[in-house]
């Protein structure tokens, strides 16, 4: 419930409530955690191992080892090994067994004691997920863990009997460390919530052996994170949602400004810059802001000030002007700015009127949003803080950065920027500014789709600057063109397919000048990949049918051959099974060319040419200055050699092996076993070639049965009189089984002699 009650014209309230749940946020709490753990055995069995009796015998321990992979980890959606980054082995779950019937107890005690420090109220369960061994030099280098089961908030290390050296968790949030350590003699836990920075230091000595396991709460509460989880966060949490339960019309504060406590630069001004304080709350608010419906922005505060001042010139006279004074390394500016020709700086004399203006407000990327906006007093919640005297700018005051806090559905009344030409703000800033607010509202939109108000707002905004940039501010005579950034329209255009709105897809079409980037269809197959969206979402599809294809046939050539698979055969599909839902024959010139263009894209760029080779014996050299690697280098070089023999002593034919496999030379190398020393017979081959000869008929074969995916009489539509020879590029021939009238492309003219290395393995009909 919200009371606002005025006393001395401080509104208490949401506002005050506002401003000390805020000071109330020093920074998190335990955000990981360690203790001691009673000896139980968990009586291990690992498969092709057996009993694991403790304490552990090194013997045991290798054995284990040799059962153990290289532990991957996760970057973005892939799974990778590279020692690098972590280099541990791991056993899975299958491959050990914990039978001593009390462990699943023991673990739920554990569960107790972490979930007490973490701070976590809800039922905490622990589902084990590895067995990790860490020998000499092992480590794991800082990352943060992906949720690998619905509701895992954290990781529970348990730390198993095994001396070692080395091998801290080094963990780390929001500016605060802490270094854990599971016991080297007896059993130990340590925890972390996902979201916690954390690395695994390198072993030094010993082993460390350790079992991991996902907690996890009910999925169908909210998750908890390390920055959520005190009191302080929690009533904040609560003071925000009963403020924007608030209805918008009766809302006392319509966006907060809360101002930071320590100092930034205006150029690098973003979450990641943020130290201490700050850090957490705004970190915290971002958090709630998953949650609740607001908007988080970083705001560069300057204040102006008018007067009148003394010019110090013979005839000084007194005269208003107007200055604008910024904080701290602002003040520099201003400085600078206003010097006198003497160099004394015009101080204000009298000051008459004091204003705050958003100087920049950006993102929490730091992407700037908007450039001079005005700032009313009563959004600021520590307002006296922003109200120094002039001197204390000297003393480096700081409390130029606030972070703003923006109940989504007021979010277009707060970027609204004024149109008329008053104060400061000239037309041309006004615009840029458009240009900025419409970029960032409809990158918010891919993460809101429905969120009406929005979407509207986007509307509204389009349709003002397209409007102004057709007839001009009114009253003007010299409209100023805006033109939004072609990367700005694109993102206009995603929100119009995400907020399923025809009219609006129409209208941004209609503004694009040039072709669409290939990332649009890269996000086009993602969102209809994802369910988001499909093409019967755009019912006026043939509004931006025209333009699809115009980029699409300038973009082909470069298509990537990785991509056709999973991107620009399904697309096709989808457009097929759209043409056919709307009855728009695929033959639509339009059409046509996306279909044409993209297959064709897909013989040349995937199936590509036949390899071949212009039977020359030169090979590339070895890199080694020995005299056997000199003569075996003469010999690779001549072309008129094929066959070289080099009897030499074994371990120098073993060094010359060595040399070839690793500069990867197309030969044969086998040791005569003849005479002494025996001889090392290095034949030069073209069995790299026969290796491409091989993946291409793989790939042509495959493209073959992809492309009669389509029905042939839409590739004969597409593909018009070069059916045939595109055709004939995978193998597949006219029905006659006889070969196409007119050169095939890529095939030699010239007969020549067949190879046994240049068979065909999988399609015979060729050649
Ligand atoms: O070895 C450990 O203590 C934990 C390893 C780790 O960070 C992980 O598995 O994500
Ligand atoms: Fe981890």
């Amino acid at each position: 419930m919200a009371t606002s009650t005025v006393d001395g014209g401080e509104p208490l309230g949401i506002k005050k409530e506002l401003r000390e749940a805020l000071d109330a946020i020093v920074s998190s709490g335990t955000f990981a955690s360690q203790g001691r753990l009673p000896h139980v055995d968990p009586q291990i069995k690992v498969q092709d191992v057996g009993a694991i009796s403790l304490p552990l015998q090194e013997s045991q321990l290798r054995q284990m080892m040799k059962q153990a992979h290289q532990a991957p980890y996760g970057k973005g959606s892939e799974t990778l090994v590279d020692t690098a980054v972590r280099n541990t082995l791991e056993l899975n779950p299958g491959q050990f067994e914990l039978s001593n019937p009390n462990w699943d107890n023991y673990i739920k005690r554990a569960c107790t004691c972490v979930a007490r420090d973490l701070g976590v109220d809800s039922p905490v369960s622990a589902e084990l997920y590895k067995m990790l061994i860490y020998e000499k030099g092992a480590m794991f280098k800082p990352h943060t863990d992906t949720e690998k089961a619905p509701g895992m908030f954290a990781t529970l290390v348990i730390g198993l009997p095994s001396p070692f050296e080395g091998g801290e968790v080094a963990v780390k949030h929001q500016g605060k460390k802490m270094t854990l350590t599971t016991l080297q003699h007896g059993f130990s836990y340590v925890s972390w919530y996902s979201d916690v920075v954390h690395e695994i230091l390198a072993v030094r000595s010993g082993y460390r052996w350790v079992l991991t396991y996902n907690l996890c709460i009910d999925p169908s509460r909210p998750c908890p994170t390390a920055c959520l989880l005190t009191d302080e966060a929690r009533h904040l949490h609560r003071i925000l949602k009963t403020w924007l339960n608030q209805n918008t019309p009766e809302r006392e504060l319509s966006h907060a400004y809360y101002r930071l406590d320590h100092e930034y630069t205006k150029a690098n001004i973003s979450l990641n810059a943020l130290k201490g304080r700050d850090l957490a709350s705004v970190h915290l608010l971002k958090e709630i802001s998953n949650d609740l419906n607001m908007e988080i922005f970083l705001a560069v505060i300057a204040k102006g000030q008018m007067g009148p001042c003394r010019y110090e010139e013979p005839y000084s006279r007194k005269s208003y002007r107007s200055s604008r004074s910024y904080f701290n390394i602002y003040l520099e500016n201003y400085n600078a700015g206003y010097r006198g020709r003497s160099g004394a700086i015009h101080a204000l004399e009298q000051i008459i009127n004091t204003s705050y203006e958003v100087d920049t407000l950006v993102g929490l990327d730091g992407c700037e949003v908007m450039e001079s906006m005005p700032l009313k007093n009563d959004n600021v919640l520590q307002m006296k803080c922003f109200d120094v005297d002039p001197q204390e700018d000297y003393m480096g005051y700081q409390g130029n950065f606030a972070v703003v806090i923006v109940p989504r559905d007021s979010i277009a009344h707060f970027l609204k920027v004024p149109t008329e030409r008053s104060g400061p703000y000239t037309e041309s800033t006004c615009q840029g500014n458009k240009a900025l607010i419409i970029g960032y509202l409809a990158k918010s939109l891919a993460h809101t789709p429905d969120d009406q108000f929005l979407i509207k707002t986007l509307k509204d905004l389009c349709q003002e600057v397209w409007t102004m940039s057709e007839t001009g501010p009114p009253g003007s005579s010299r409209p100023p063109r805006v033109v939004l950034p072609e990367a700005v329209i694109t993102k206009v255009l995603q929100a119009a397919i995400i907020s399923k709105d025809p009219d609006f897809v129409k209208d941004a079409v209609g503004r694009l000048e040039r072709n669409l980037s290939p990332d649009f269809f890269t996000w086009v197959q993602e969102q209809t990949a994802a369910g988001l969206i499909t093409f019967d979402t755009i019912k006026d599809f043939g509004s931006i049918v025209g333009i699809l294809s115009r980029t699409i046939c300038s973009h082909a050539p470069a298509m990537e051959a990785s991509d056709f698979h999973s991107l620009w055969l399904p697309f096709l599909h989808h457009l097929v099974r759209f043409c056919e839902a709307n009855s728009i024959p695929t033959s639509t010139p339009d059409y046509q060319r996306i279909f044409a263009a993209i297959l064709k894209a897909y013989i040349n760029n995937y199936v590509g040419e036949r390899p071949s080779h212009d039977g020359n014996y030169v090979r590339p050299t070895v890199g080694h200055g020995c005299a056997d690697c000199i003569s075996l280098n003469r010999f690779l070089s001549d072309p008129a050699q094929t066959v070289g023999r080099f009897s030499v002593n074994q371990k120098r034919r073993h060094h010359l092996h060595l040399r070839l496999d690793a500069a990867k030379i197309d030969c044969t190398h086998e040791t005569e076993r003849i005479g002494s020393p025996q001889t090392l017979v290095v034949t030069k081959s073209f069995r790299r070639h026969e290796r491409d000869l091989a993946a291409w008929g793989k790939r042509k074969a495959e493209a073959r049965v992809k492309l009669l995916d389509f029905n042939k009489r839409d590739l004969t539509g597409w593909f018009g009189e070069e059916y045939e020879g595109l055709m004939g590029r995978v193998g597949h021939g006219p029905s006659s089984g006889r070969r196409p009238a007119g050169p095939v492309p890529n095939r030699p003219t010239r007969p020549r002699k067949r190879k046994a290395a240049d068979i065909d393995v999988v399609d015979l009909r060729d050649d």
